[in-house]
Parts: structure tokens; C-alpha cells; sequence
């Protein structure tokens, strides 16, 4: 039994809405979402901002950010908060009697005073407020000038000057403080978890390899080093960063590794905001503005944005794929004479000759498949099937075969593959030594599929009564076609390989695809080959190259 899949963080953004959605709650979502968390957003501002800044505020009543709060704590547990624009004493008061009430087990409280273009986004009156909401935070992720407001100070201008900042509102807040040196000059973008609160949040922080200093008064520090990235893009990167790691620390259940992945994945959508081209319309020189990150890069470059289809669908995709080669196959002379029982008996006789020697080397990649399998249960599958061919096997030679005198079959075993079994077996062989095994399952399935499908018309009278009749001449050969077991296990097999393309990336579904298709004109080509000897196989029976 799987183990059950871990449960997605709900996390709560209580911020300000940034219409260009590059900052507040439109990043925040982005961010908790590309983070792997389940976003939620009580607005405490409605902003009119682009790229280039901030044009106008407007707050709701406060009593109304208090009604969107309720609603939402009435009725879903939530495992983080973060806390961005905080628009009036009002609204911070009504943040904080909330937070009293219902104490979400993690809050990260980015104190929005001052956005990256500079304008200021809290009024002086409100910044008492915000001190005493502090302390009811576990993590504060303040830049460096609004480190300087919250400390009394002039902003720092080296990382030094920051971290002693840092240091001071830690001790005074009794709280963690991210200190980012994202506004520093230099080639350098330093961030670090500070805690002089002396409530040993970091104790565990040696364990994640991150540098650990050891200060004076025993307050920690754990730095996090990286190069400035070269960017204009950086328009909410404090709102995005504190998301991720409130979204972080609930998945992770430490500060450091919270802080270390969501500063990679931060850092990674840097990297990629400016292929976003969001910003700088009618932009006059020296105007341009902040674009956002590019919050979903890795998730689009890695994940693709390609819906993963169902098992069903695989499996309509796959068989409805074939139908021109299913049409071919009905309608080839073997495929007739066979089922009308006027087939010539030494064609007959080659045809099982070639299937001998087929199975014995089916049965060695069905072996392969069960070596790759992922679970018990298609392990056991392939590997039965895999015995089920070579018996198969023995069963011809020791019986239609053994019984025939034709010349097309004595000594069989030192028989030959003609051209269609060869090529038939190369692919397979080649697909099994690739070891993809949703792709090798695909190449194994036509065998299955395709001839309990032709069992099932022949038995319905698809082609005819002729195969029902019991004098037919191959009625032994067409009952086999039609075995109860063999059906059960094509379905089964159906199910096992349409399973594992479905769960597979789309370029692997795509391989999956091709193999299967392709081990079906080997199918069509292995049918034609007992009356069409001479016919080169690539003449109108391959249907694709
Ligand atoms: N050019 C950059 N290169 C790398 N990291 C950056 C850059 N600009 C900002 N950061 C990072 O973005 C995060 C937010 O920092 P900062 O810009 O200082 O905060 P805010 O957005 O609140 O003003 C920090 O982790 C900081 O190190
Ligand atoms: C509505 C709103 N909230 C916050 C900010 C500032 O966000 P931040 O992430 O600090 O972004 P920059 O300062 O880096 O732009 C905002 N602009 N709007």
C-alpha cells in the first residue's frame, strides 16, 4: 500500500491587491501555489499600481477585512499566514484581534512600509500599530528600509549594518527576523535567519549545512550567500519570498530549509521575470519600471502545462491511433482466408512457425518488463505473462507444428525469422534495452490487444459464421484467439501500461504513444508476411517510418 500523499498547506495571504500582479496578494497566490500550498486571500487594500508604482490606495472598512477573516477561519483550518499590507491602524488592530483569536500554527509577517520604487505604503500613524502586532508573528521579513523604520534607524548601507538591525528587532520582538540584503549595494544578495529572542527556533539549523555563526550574546545567525542577479525584474520579491516560506515552513516543518528553498525557487523566478515582458508601456526615458518574477518558470520549464490525461483517455487515444492499422489487418488475405478457413495450409503452418519464434523472444521482454515493473502486482503480471508465452511456444511445437510434415515447418527450431518477425522482435528488443518502462509496456501491448480483438469478432461473427463453424479447418488454432483468459489478462495489460503513460511526462507519453503504434504495423506486418513473402515490408505494410 502507497503511503498517503502528504497534505497541501493552506496558507492565508492577508495583504493588499496589486492589480499588476506582481506584488501583494495576486504574488502571494503565485507564490504559495508555485510553492506547492493551497492559496487564500482576505484583501486589506486595493491598490491602483503598475510596474512603475504605486498611484492610489483605497481601504475597505476595516470591519469588512474582519468579515472576510471570519468567513474563512469559520470554516478552513489554517496552517500558515502571511501577513503583508497593512493599509491603517484599523486594519492592523483588526489583523491582530483576529490573530489573538485564531492562532494559525505559523504567521509570517512581511511589514510592508515601503515598495521597491520607493513610495510609502503605510501612513506614519499606523506604524505603532504594527509594533505591537510583531510579536505575534513567528517570522518577521522586513527590508532594509523598513528594517531602519522598525528600529529607530538610518538604513543600513553594508550587510553588517543590516544584521545588527535585524539583531535588535529580533531581541525586541521576541521574534525570527529574515534580514535581506536584496536593497544593498554590491554584487552580493545575502539573506539571513536571525533569532536573538532566545527561543532557539535555530537550533536545528546546523543540520541543513547552512553557515551558523555563533555571535556574541548568543544570538544566532544563519546566512544564506548568493550572487545579485542582473535584473529589473524584482518588482514583489518580498511578498513572494515571504509566501514561499510561510508555504515552505507548514511542508517542511523547519525555518532553514523553508528559507533555503523558497530563496532557490525566489531565486530561480528572478532569473526568469524579464522573459515575462510585463511593464514598460509608453515608458519615456528613465521611467522603466519593476517587472515581476516569473513565479511559475520552473514549474512551466519542468511540469509542462500539458493536463496529464486519464488511463481511459490514454487508452481511446491509443486504440482510436490504430484504427487505419486495425482496418489493414481486417482486411488482409490472411486475416480472410484465416477466418473463412480457405487459408492454404502451408501459409498456415509458416504463419505458427514464425509465431513460435516470436514468443520465444516476446517472452524475454516480458521478462524485462516485470524486472522494470514499480509494484508488485505488474511484476507478478509480466513475469506470468512471460511464462504464459514460452508455454506458447512448447504448444506449437508439440502440437500443430509437431503434427505437420509441411517442408515450411520441419525443424523448426532451426527455422529462421523471416524480415517481418525480425523487425518486429528488433523493436521490441531495442525498446526493452532502452529500460523505459511505460514505453517497453506500450510496445508489449498490441500482442495482447489486437488479437483478443480479433478473437472477439471472429467469435461474434464479425468476419462471418464461417469461424464459428466447428469443421472450420483452423477452428483449434481461432478458439485460442478467444480464450477467457487471455482476454483477462489483455485487459490487465491494458490497464497496467494506459496507467503508467498516464502518470509518465509528456515526452515519455510520447515515446509510449509512438511504441505502441509502431509495435501494431509490426502486428499488420507479421499477419501479411505468410502470403506476401516476396513483398518488401516497407512497401505498403509499414504505415509509418
Ligand atoms: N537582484 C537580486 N538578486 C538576487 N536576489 C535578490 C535580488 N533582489 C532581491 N533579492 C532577494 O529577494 C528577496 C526580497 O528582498 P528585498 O528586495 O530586499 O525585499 P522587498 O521586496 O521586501 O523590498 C530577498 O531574498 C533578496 O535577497
Ligand atoms: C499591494 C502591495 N503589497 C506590497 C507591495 C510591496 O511588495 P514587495 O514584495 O515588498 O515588493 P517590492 O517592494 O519589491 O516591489 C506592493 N507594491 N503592493
Amino acid at each position: 500500500m502507497s503511503a498517503p500523499a502528504p497534505r497541501v498547506p493552506r496558507v492565508l495571504s492577508i495583504a493588499g491587491s496589486d492589480p499588476s500582479g506582481g506584488a501583494g496578494i495576486q504574488a502571494d497566490l503565485k507564490s504559495i501555489s508555485a510553492n506547492g500550498g493551497y492559496g487564500m486571500a482576505a484583501i486589506t487594500a486595493i491598490t491602483a499600481q503598475n510596474t512603475r508604482g504605486v498611484h492610489g490606495v483605497h481601504v475597505p472598512p476595516a470591519a469588512f477585512l474582519a468579515e472576510q477573516l471570519d468567513a474563512i477561519s469559520d470554516d478552513i483550518a489554517i496552517d500558515a499566514v502571511k501577513i503583508g499590507m497593512l493599509a491603517n491602524a484599523d486594519v492592523i488592530r483588526t489583523v491582530a484581534a483576529w490573530l489573538g483569536r485564531v492562532r494559525p500554527p505559523v504567521v509570517v509577517l512581511d511589514p510592508v512600509m515601503v515598495a521597491t520604487s520607493g513610495d510609502r505604503l503605510l501612513d506614519a500613524d499606523s506604524e505603532a500599530a504594527l509594533r505591537d502586532l510583531l510579536p505575534l508573528a513567528d517570522l518577521l521579513t522586513p527590508n532594509v528600509a523598513e528594517l531602519a523604520v522598525l528600529t529607530g534607524a538610518e538604513p543600513a548601507t553594508g550587510w553588517a549594518g543590516v544584521l545588527a538591525q535585524a539583531e535588535t528587532l529580533s531581541t525586541g520582538s521576541g521574534t525570527l527576523v529574515l534580514a535581506k540584503g536584496g536593497h544593498l549595494a554590491g554584487d552580493l544578495a545575502p539573506d539571513a535567519l536571525v533569532d536573538a529572542s532566545g527561543r532557539g527556533r535555530l537550533t536545528t539549523a546546523a543540520l541543513f549545512a547552512a553557515v551558523v555563526k555563533e555571535a556574541e550574546g548568543n544570538p544566532r545567525f544563519v546566512e544564506f550567500g548568493g550572487a545579485r542577479i542582473e535584473t529589473t525584474a524584482t518588482h514583489g520579491t518580498g511578498c513572494s519570498l515571504s509566501s514561499a516560506i510561510a508555504t515552505l515552513r507548514v511542508s517542511r516543518g523547519e525555518w532553514v530549509p523553508a528559507v533555503r528553498e523558497a530563496r532557490r525557487w525566489l531565486r530561480e523566478a528572478l532569473r526568469h521575470g524579464e522573459s515575462l515582458e510585463v511593464g514598460g508601456l509608453g515608458a519615456g526615458p528613465g521611467r522603466a519600471g519593476h517587472g515581476p518574477v516569473h513565479h511559475f518558470a520552473g514549474l512551466w520549464s519542468r511540469g509542462g502545462l500539458e493536463t496529464a490525461p486519464t488511463a481511459a483517455e490514454v487508452e481511446a487515444d491509443w486504440w482510436g491511433g490504430i484504427a487505419d492499422v486495425r482496418a489493414g489487418i481486417d482486411d488482409l488475405p490472411f486475416i480472410r482466408s484465416l477466418a473463412d478457413g480457405t487459408l492454404d495450409r502451408g501459409a498456415f503452418l509458416g504463419y505458427l512457425a514464425q509465431d513460435a519464434l516470436y514468443l520465444r523472444d516476446y517472452a524475454r521482454v516480458l521478462a524485462e518488463a516485470s524486472r522494470l515493473a514499480p509494484d508488485a502486482s505488474a511484476q507478478a503480471f509480466w513475469a506470468e505473462s512471460a511464462r504464459g508465452a514460452i508455454e506458447g511456444e512448447l504448444e506449437l511445437h508439440t502440437g500443430e507444428l509437431a503434427a505437420s510434415d509441411s517442408p515450411a515447418t520441419s525443424g523448426v527450431r532451426d527455422l529462421e525469422a523471416d524480415r517481418a518477425t525480425t523487425a518486429y522482435l528488433d523493436h521490441l528488443l531495442a525498446t526493452a534495452a532502452r529500460g523505459e518502462y511505460s514505453v517497453l509496456v506500450a510496445a508489449l501491448l498490441p500482442c495482447f490487444w489486437i488479437y483478443t480483438d480479433l478473437g472477439a469478432r471472429l467469435g461474434a461473427g464479425g468476419f462471418g459464421d464461417a469461424p464459428l463453424r466447428a469443421d472450420h479447418p483452423y477452428a483449434a488454432w481461432l478458439a485460442t484467439y478467444r480464450d477467457p483468459a487471455f482476454a483477462i489478462a489483455t485487459r490487465r495489460a491494458i490497464e497496467i501500461a494506459t496507467d503508467a503513460s498516464s502518470r509518465a511526462t509528456p515526452e515519455v507519453r510520447a515515446r509510449a504513444a509512438q511504441a505502441f503504434r509502431r509495435s501494431a504495423e509490426h502486428e499488420l506486418a507479421f499477419f501479411a508476411a505468410p502470403l506476401a513473402e516476396a513483398a518488401p515490408l516497407t512497401e505498403g505494410v509499414l504505415l509509418s517510418s
